[in-house]
């Protein structure tokens, strides 16, 4: 459970996001709204990467400002561009990366990097150099590095934006697989089909909360 309380967010003294009180209990819970209406940071919020400038974020209890750490090892958080969380030169080595300070056996961590390069369609790719894949596998192995961390949830900022279809059909499917719970800030409206729960921001205040056609008819009407 993710709990926004009074949440206010303010940069360069300018408010960007205002009046925050959220649960957030769902499995699949999107998150939509124009361009600088607020989205980033609202996603960004949720695994203590941004803190609050008022009220708390909390998730299971633990605030984001107080135990960052305990948080993040929760809160798993995939950016829009994969190049922004891949940091090794081979698939293998960037997954390890995250795993190593778990103290965690080689083997271990061998068997984890496996099992999810295989369920991500990568089965075997561990040696593979990352700068000799194509921006779709690029944002897959981001996912893979964070879902081989097991986070209890995962927070996705526009995954599929630089993807074509079928890219953008895969990391909707691994996202699918996922246990955890999912939170995910996209433009691609498709992508909310089955979601319990779709949050439209505007102009840094929560528009609307409600099941997904009903937040999308409200996204439309401000789009008019
Ligand atoms: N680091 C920053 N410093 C100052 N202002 C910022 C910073 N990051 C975001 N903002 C401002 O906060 C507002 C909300 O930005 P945010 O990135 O959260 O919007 P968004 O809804 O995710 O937009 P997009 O759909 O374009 O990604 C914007 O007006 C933006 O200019």
């Amino acid at each position: 459970m993710i709990t926004l309380s009074g949440v206010g967010v303010s940069r360069n003294g300018r408010p960007v996001l205002s009046d925050i009180d959220l649960r957030l209990a769902e499995r699949r819970i999107g998150v939509i709204g124009a361009n600088g209406s607020g989205k980033s940071t609202f996603a960004r919020l949720l695994n203590g990467l941004l803190l609050p400038t008022t009220g708390t974020v909390a998730v299971d209890g633990l605030d984001t400002a107080k135990d960052g750490k305990a948080v993040r090892r929760k809160v798993g958080f995939v950016f829009q561009n994969p190049d922004s969380q891949i940091v090794y030169p081979s698939v293998g080595e960037d997954l390890a990366f995250g795993l190593k300070g778990r103290g965690l056996s080689k083997p271990e961590i061998a068997g984890r990097i496996a099992e999810v390069l295989e369920r991500q369609g990568l089965a075997g790719s561990e040696n593979q150099l990352i700068h000799e894949l194509s921006g779709g596998e690029r944002q897959l192995v981001a996912l893979a590095g964070v879902m081989v961390m097991q986070p209890d949830v995962l927070v996705l900022d526009e995954p599929t934006t630089l993807l074509d279809l079928s890219n953008t059909r895969r990391i909707a499917t691994a996202i699918e697989a996922f246990d955890g719970q999912v939170l995910m800030v996209t433009h691609d409206l498709s992508l909310l089909a089955g979601f319990d729960r779709v949050l439209v921001f505007e102009a840094g205040r929560l528009h609307c909360d409600a099941p997904p056609a009903e937040a999308i008819a409200s996204y439309l009407d401000l789009c008019r």
